[in-house]
C-alpha cells in the first residue's frame, strides 16, 4: 500500500517507521525543508519499549506533488496544524485514497471534510505513547490498541477499512477496527478534558493528581460536564468515565501530559480540541460548561505569555 504521512513529529515517525519496516511504501510530509533535509539524510532513531535502538532511513519530503496520490494518508499533526495539513490532502488521496486521522481532540475531522469531503475520511485513535526527543529520535514510551473506524458520513468500503486495519497490523500494532469510533474518541477525549489542562496548569504528573484532590476535583468538574455534552450531543462513550481517569492517572503515573510537555516546551497547545470543543458543543447544545470554560481561558492566556513572548512585562 502506498502511504503519505503527513507530520514527522512523535506518531508520524512512529508510524513511517513501523509500517515501512512491514513493507509498505511509506512517504512522510514535512513544511519545513531544513528538517527535511535532515531527516533525509540521518537515519530515524527509535528507541524500542526494551530500549532498544532501530535506525530507519524514511523517504521525506517537503513538497505533496512530490508524492503524488496514495491509497491511505495518516493525518499526524496537531490540531491547530490540521488546517494546513488538510490543504495537502488532494494532492495526496489517489481516487478511492483513503485519508485517517489519528490526533487526538474534536474537530479534525470536520476541519478535513471541509476541504475532501466526509466520504473517505476515517478516524482513529490510539494510546500508544510516543515521545519526540529531537529532530528523527524518537521514544516509543506505551503500548495501546489503534482503534480504526468510519465517522458520520464515511464511505470507506468493509473491505477498504479491512485492508487498513490488517496493515497496521503486519506492522505489529495491535489495531481493531470499531463500530463507533466516535465512542472511542470521545472515551480518549474524556481523559485528555480532566487531565491535560489541569496538569499543564499546575505542573503536576498524571500520577499526582491523585494525591492532589483540589486538582483531581476540577478535572472531575470538567469530566462530568463533557460527559453530558457527550450524552446531548448523541456520542455514547464507556460508562464511568472518572474511574477511567483514574486508571488513566494511574497507568501513566509518572508521564507528563502532552498539554504539559508543550507548555514546558512553549509550544501552542490542544486546548482549543479537547477543552474548547467541550465549551463550543456546550453553547450549541445547551450544556452548562463553565469549568472548561476557565481551563481554556487560563491555558489560552498561559499561551500567550508562552508563544507569543508576551510575558515579562514586568522586569527585574
Ligand atoms: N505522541 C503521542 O504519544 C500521541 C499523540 N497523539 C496525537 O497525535 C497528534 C500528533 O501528535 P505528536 O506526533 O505527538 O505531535 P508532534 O508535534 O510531535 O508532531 C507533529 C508534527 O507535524 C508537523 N507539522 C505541522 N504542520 C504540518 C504540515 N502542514 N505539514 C507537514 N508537517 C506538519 C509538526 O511540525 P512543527 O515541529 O513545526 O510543529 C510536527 O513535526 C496530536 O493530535 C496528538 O494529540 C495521540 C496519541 C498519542
Ligand atoms: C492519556 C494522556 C493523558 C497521557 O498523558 C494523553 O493522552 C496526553 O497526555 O495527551
Amino acid at each position: 500500500m502506498k502511504i503519505a504521512i503527513i507530520g514527522p513529529g512523535a506518531m508520524g515517525l512512529f508510524f513511517a517507521a513501523r509500517l515501512q519496516e512491514s513493507g509498505q511504501e511509506v512517504w512522510l510530509l514535512d513544511y519545513r525543508p531544513e528538517r527535511t533535509a535532515h531527516l533525509k539524510q540521518h537515519a530515524l532513531r527509535l528507541i524500542t519499549l526494551d530500549g532498544e535502538d532501530r535506525d530507519y532511513y524514511l523517504n521525506v519530503v517537503y513538497e505533496a506533488h512530490a508524492i503524488g496520490p496514495c491509497d491511505l494518508t495518516l493525518v499526524t499533526v496537531k490540531a491547530h496544524q490540521t488546517e494546513a495539513a488538510a490543504a495537502q490532502l488532494p494532492l495526496l488521496m489517489a481516487d478511492g485514497g483513503v485519508a485517517l486521522t489519528l490526533q487526538n481532540g474534536i474537530g479534525n475531522l470536520e476541519t478535513m471534510a471541509a476541504v475532501v469531503g466526509p466520504e473517505r475520511l476515517l478516524a482513529g485513535v490510539t494510546t500508544l505513547g510516543v515521545t519526540l526527543l529531537e529532530i528523527g529520535r524518537i521514544r516509543h514510551a506505551g503500548q495501546g490498541p489503534v482503534l480504526i473506524g468510519r465517522p458520520p458520513g464515511a464511505l470507506v468500503t468493509d473491505e477498504t477499512l479491512r485492508l487498513i486495519v490488517e496493515v497496521f497490523r503486519g506492522a505489529g500494532l495491535d489495531c481493531r477496527e470499531t463500530a463507533d469510533i466516535m465512542a472511542a474518541v470521545w472515551d480518549k477525549l474524556l481523559i485528555n478534558v480532566g487531565i491535560n489542562s489541569v496538569t499543564a496548569l499546575t505542573r503536576l504528573r498524571n500520577g499526582q493528581l491523585l494525591i492532589a484532590p483540589e486538582a483531581w476535583r476540577v478535572a472531575s468538574a470538567a469530566v462530568q460536564e463533557a460527559w453530558q455534552t457527550a450524552l446531548a450531543s448523541g456520542v455514547k462513550p464507556s460508562p464511568e468515565p472518572l474511574s477511567r481517569m483514574r486508571q488513566v492517572c494511574q497507568a501513566t503515573a509518572n508521564n507528563r501530559s502532552s498539554m504539559l510537555q508543550d507548555v514546558l516546551a512553549k509550544r501552542q497547545t490542544e486546548i482549543d480540541a479537547i477543552n474548547g470543543q467541550i465549551v463550543r458543543l456546550g453553547i450549541t447544545l445547551q450544556v452548562a460548561t463553565p469549568i472548561n470554560a476557565l481551563l481554556t481561558d487560563l491555558i489560552k492566556a498561559l499561551e500567550l505569555g508562552l508563544v507569543s513572548g508576551a510575558t515579562n512585562v514586568i522586569s527585574e
